[in-house]
């Protein structure tokens, strides 16, 4: 039975900034908008990490001014839709019309799990500027169900279109996913996305499981370019979804060119799970905090996963990547003193 319709879109180009410490160029950026164009991936995402505005000391500057890549990809793209990110906080409603100026079609408001009511303008602004709007609630393994319920209703009474749920740390179970798709879809009536990261090696099983209790859009990156050990896999998604039988619209050999002739040819390193990312998925720490660990690490000559235990019991968000710094320097501290 081949019907039922899933919607992929691909963050390479911005969940991979992540990995790519922002440092994307122009023409990484067309051609890999030319290959997933070519793929048929009827959306992609292109900002800073961080989202619109993420360019900063805090986060990472950017090599190459997002507003120039949007536009770059748009050229490149006439059918593929193209979506930003932004955060309420970070970006500002100027990034937003600059993006919107630039090609977007489609605006994602992130925030943390617990705070929908920051969205409210942005998404309003959004769907004021004719844009596809989405809800986007990070860290949805910090919340039990009844928030992530009440945050996705608060979303869609702000006119988000779709809501999306994030598994920022790659900390989810699949039966935890079913779950909380289960009752999104039980309790609001716009359509659900999912957004996973491979920590703990359940990105590709917990998209499937959110797609079977009702989730419409799907996150993935190729190669599994993104923050921690990545994301669900673009173009292995495209395969896994057509062997059960669902039609995404994707060709399969163009997608599997585009990752491994476009995107192997120039990620940085491959996306393992290594030590500190598998800590991430185990201690429900925020995937783009890795980088910042292992440089903490190296600077404070402490244990990366250390910093990272600590960081999942202080329940520390976006937004707090001065904290892990904090925490390597302490850690050092108590170190010297047990050797004194
Ligand atoms: C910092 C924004 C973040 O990378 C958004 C995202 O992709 C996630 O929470 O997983
Ligand atoms: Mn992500």
């Amino acid at each position: 039975m081949m019907n039922k319709e899933i919607t992929m879109l691909d963050v390479t180009l911005r969940d991979g900034s992540h990995s790519m410490r922002h440092a994307f160029t122009e023409q990484q950026v067309r051609d890999v908008a030319r290959g997933l164009e070519k793929a048929g991936i009827p959306y992609f995402e292109v900002s800073h990490g961080d989202g619109l505005g993420g360019s900063s000391l805090q986060y990472g500057f950017s090599r190459v001014d997002e507003l120039k890549l949007i536009a770059a990809a748009r050229e490149e793209s006439a059918n593929s839709k193209i979506s930003v990110l932004i955060l309420p906080g970070i970006g500002t409603r100027k990034d937003l019309e600059n993006a919107a100026s630039a090609g977007a079609n489609m605006v994602r408001v992130a925030t943390h799990i617990t705070e929908a009511d920051v969205a409210k303008q942005h998404i309003e602004l959004s769907r004021n500027l004719g844009l596809e709007t989405v809800g986007f609630l990070m860290m949805a393994h910090m919340a039990p169900t009844s928030v992530l319920i009440e945050q996705a209703k608060k979303l869609e009474s702000y006119g988000a279109e779709i809501v999306y749920m994030t598994d920022s740390a790659g900390a989810l179970l699949p039966h935890e996913v079913t779950e909380k798709v289960t009752a999104l879809r039980e309790n609001i009536s716009c359509k659900i996305g999912f957004h996973a990261h491979n920590n703990l090696s359940l990105a590709m099983a917990n998209t499937i499981a959110a797609v079977e209790a009702g989730a419409e859009f799907v996150d993935g990156s190729l190669r599994c370019l993104g923050a921690g050990s990545g994301n669900t896999q673009t173009e292995v998604m495209a395969a896994v979804f057509s062997r059960l039988g669902y039609k995404t619209g994707v060709d399969l050999y163009s997608v599997m060119d585009a990752a491994n002739d476009v995107v192997a040819k120039f990620m940085p390193r491959p996306q393992e799970i290594t030590g500190s990312s598998l800590i991430m998925g185990y201690s429900g720490v925020y995937s783009s905090f890795l980088l910042f660990a292992q440089e903490a690490a190296e600077r404070y000559g402490v244990d990366e996963r250390e910093i990272l235990v600590q960081l999942g019991q202080m329940q520390a968000v976006g937004g707090q990547e001065d904290l892990i710094f904090e925490v390597a320097q302490q850690i050092a501290k108590e170190q010297a003193m047990l050797v004194k």
